[in-house]
């Protein structure tokens, strides 16, 4: 073996998984299988990217990279993934409309899957407890051009009282002992041991005791994690039937490889086989466990008070807006809107009162009010990707580049003077100010960089 698994690690899937351990155990020794998301709202894609091979089992999916110092990636128009967690988002498949909350959301693979599936419609509570990786998650958020999210940086126990009953889905996308991540980051098995495994599992009956209380009577509850440890799958969902009696499991689809669950892993109820395990010497993907719990129907949703996520907009406000709106956008897409500070931001319809949690972004951030003028946001941009907006401009790969690097451009002619979305590619890229033939450059400082020979 090369890899250096933790020799308790060894043994207990050996004990596990009898014949088929050494093949378990081998498949740590073979490069990990990257893939990547197509965003379903992006058009005209190229075929290196929509040609790839399909990932069996969700659509939008495709085995291969895509560079990080990409048009492809920097426009949204790719998420990379690794193909077993696209399992997840697939097995949740939300529909249009639907109340989606992601608990344990950063970096942001599972919510922006989600929004694929809500299309813009119906609201997406995404949540990061640790405050540097909401931040992460923002930034993903925005890169896929997500309208209907609202971005939450709170621990569980603090969104249940907030949310009881509420959402058609949640998705606890669980931290971890991570020993589907040993192969991509061998660092991971550090931190490994049987105790930590424990601890893991502690911790994740207490997000779990706090997310059942916030899906509705008919929802869904979609519980995952990237370990194959038993004491955090099949154990763990043992204890929700136990404990929480009006939640089942209910069938997955199993294709390419996806396995029943094992019920012999855990208290022996075959309803536990409805969950699904992802075993990297079955398939192509790092390895995860998945389960659909649904709870009971029963009694009707608690109405509560509406949001209050910002200050109304001044007339002034108003009017700066509309004029953008109209000579760039061509059309008023937003109806709720609100300003935090001088930012304004498009708020999702349906939220209960938020005003005790700490909200990251309380929608999409449309732009900022400065003296007299409005200047729209870089993630407004990133959302536009099937709209035609009235001004917008195709810049040239050389342009795209300059542009990305944080560099002013010239262009061949001089279109009239204002704001426009640029788009690379038929992908968009940010907003520019034309004057005269000089596109003045406004991507975001944090977010530049320089593309390179080696990055194509
Ligand atoms: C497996 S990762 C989520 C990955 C993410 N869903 C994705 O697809 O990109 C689990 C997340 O749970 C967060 N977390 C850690 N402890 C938590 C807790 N007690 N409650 C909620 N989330 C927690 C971690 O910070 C981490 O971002």
């Amino acid at each position: 073996m090369i890899v250096n698994l933790p020799q308790d690690f060894i043994i207990k899937y050996r004990s596990l998984l009898g014949d088929e351990a050494e093949d378990f155990l081998a498949s740590f020794d073979q490069p990990s299988t990257t893939g990547y998301r197509v965003n379903p709202s992006h058009r005209n894609l190229p075929a290196s990217v929509t040609a790839a091979k399909s990932v069996p089992y969700e659509p939008w999916g495709h085995f291969g990279t895509v560079k990080g110092r990409s048009l492809m990636h920097q426009s949204g128009a790719v998420y990379s993934q690794e193909p077993s967690a696209m399992f997840v988002g697939a097995t949740a498949a939300p529909q249009p409309g639907d109340k989606v909350l992601d608990l344990c959301a950063a970096p942001g693979g599972k919510t922006t899957h989600l929004a694929s599936y809500l299309q813009g419609q119906g609201l997406l509570v995404t949540n990061e407890i640790n405050r540097k990786r909401v931040k992460v998650l923002a930034e993903n958020v925005e890169r896929f051009g997500i309208r209907s999210a609202v971005i939450l940086n709170e621990s569980p126990d603090r969104l249940s009282p907030i949310f009881p009953d509420f959402f058609d889905k949640v998705l606890v996308d669980a931290p971890c002992s991570g020993e589907g991540m040993f192969r991509k980051d061998p660092a991971a098995m550090q931190y490994w041991s049987l105790d930590y495994v424990q601890e893991c599992a502690d911790r994740q009956r207490e997000i779990m005791t706090e997310a059942v209380k916030m899906v509705k009577p008919g929802g869904q509850l979609i519980y995952s994690t990237c370990t194959f440890a038993p004491e955090e799958d099949e154990q763990m969902m043992a204890w929700v039937l136990k404990t929480f009696p009006d939640f089942h499991l209910a069938p997955i689809t199993k294709l390419g490889g996806v396995s029943d669950a094992r019920p012999d892993w855990a208290d022996g109820n075959p309803e536990l086989a409805n969950g699904a395990r992802l075993f990297p010497q079955r398939m192509a993907g790092e390895g995860h466990f998945v389960a659909k719990l649904v709870r009971d129907a029963g009694s009707a949703m608690t109405v509560r008070g509406t949001a209050d996520l910002g200050q109304r907009l001044t007339s002034e406000q108003q009017g700066l807006w509309r004029d953008f709106a109209q000579q760039v956008i061509g059309q008023q897409p937003f109806t709720d809107l609100v300003t935090v500070k001088d930012q304004l931001f498009a708020v999702p319809a349906g939220l209960p009162d938020l005003k005790r949690l700490h909200v990251f972004r309380p929608g999409l951030h449309l732009g900022t009010f400065k003296k007299n003028r409005f200047e729209p946001a870089y993630a407004l941009a990133l959302a536009s990707a099937d709209w035609d907006l009235k001004r917008s401009l195709a810049i040239a790969d050389d342009q795209w580049r300059a542009w990305v690097h944080g560099e002013t451009f010239t262009l061949d002619e001089a279109p009239a003077k204002g704001w426009y979305r640029l788009t690379a590619a038929d992908q968009p890229v940010g907003f520019g100010k034309v004057v005269g033939q000089t596109v003045k450059n406004f991507f975001p400082k944090g977010l530049r960089f320089m593309v390179y020979e080696t990055d194509e």
